[in-house]
């Protein structure tokens, strides 16, 4: 068991509604403690409504750029306006379906931070990287791109989420051990570069966490908590999923 705080936050990629933000508020946020947090990450269109009903919110995405003729762009300043706390960076589906190399993950994640955005960095695998033994390489190049633009020191302000491309959306989970396996790995690779920020580094598993094999995830001891994308949604399951956090604490 660690030091670390969990963290529970979930992914509504382009899901949801204002209904929906009322109904999880309502549900939900009555049950938070102050030992694990839980985060939302709605689509951008209903971050206010997510934050005036109290949530801790952040944005799906930010620009690498502060601000000009780049539409339909999320401004990680205007974020921060608003109220937002944290920004996914690099999360496998802007990999691949927006195209962003491990280069523009990069320069997002640090345009988070220049904006006071916690960033959480989404790394990951895909099926045939991990049928190729590629796994570690992966993981390893996607966090070296942000440690050779921002510095190590980067990383004691902000937050891992490591999720396998096979295990998203498609109901297959890592197992608890292979989860943990990678975790270690990270948490063994930065420690390699400074010990304390890699102990004190919050690092989630994602992809196809539920409320049946969160228990087991968050007992791991490198896993932090999780980016939940579909049991986000639903009310019911995004709280039991946040009381596993809370009972591996
Ligand atoms: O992509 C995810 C969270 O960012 C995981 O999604 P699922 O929980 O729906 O597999």
């Amino acid at each position: 068991m660690s030091q670390r705080k969990p963290i529970v936050a979930g992914n509504w990629k382009m899901n949801g509604s204002v209904e929906l933000v009322e109904e999880i508020s309502s549900k939900v946020l009555s049950q938070i403690e102050e030992k694990a947090s839980l985060i939302v990450f709605p689509p951008a269109m209903l971050l206010s409504s997510a934050i005036e009903k109290g949530f801790v919110t952040g944005t799906q995405t930010v620009s690498e750029n502060n601000s000009g003729a780049f539409t339909g762009e999320t401004s990680a300043e205007l974020a921060k306006q608003l109220g937002a706390e944290f920004s996914l960076v690099g999360h496998s589906e802007r990999r691949s379906l927006f195209g962003e190399s491990n280069e523009v993950v990069a320069k997002k994640f640090s345009k988070a931070q220049e904006n006071a955005l916690t960033p959480i960095l989404c790394v990951g695998e895909t099926e045939s990287q991990r049928e190729s033994g590629e796994t570690e390489q992966v993981v390893a190049e996607q966090i070296k791109a942000v440690i050779e633009h921002s510095g190590i020191a980067s990383l004691s302000n902000s937050v891992i989420a490591y999720e396998p491309v096979w295990a998203i959306g498609t109901g297959k989970t890592a197992s608890p051990e292979q989860a943990q396996a990678v975790h270690k790995f990270i948490r063994d690779m930065i420690a390699e570069y400074d010990g304390h920020i890699a102990n004190e580094l919050r690092i989630l598993y994602g992809g196809s966490v539920n409320d049946s094999n969160s228990d087991l995830l968050f007992a791991q001891p490198d896993i932090d908590g999780g980016l939940i994308g579909g049991a986000s949604l639903k009310a019911d399951a995004f709280l039991s999923i946040y009381k596993s956090a809370l009972g591996n604490v």
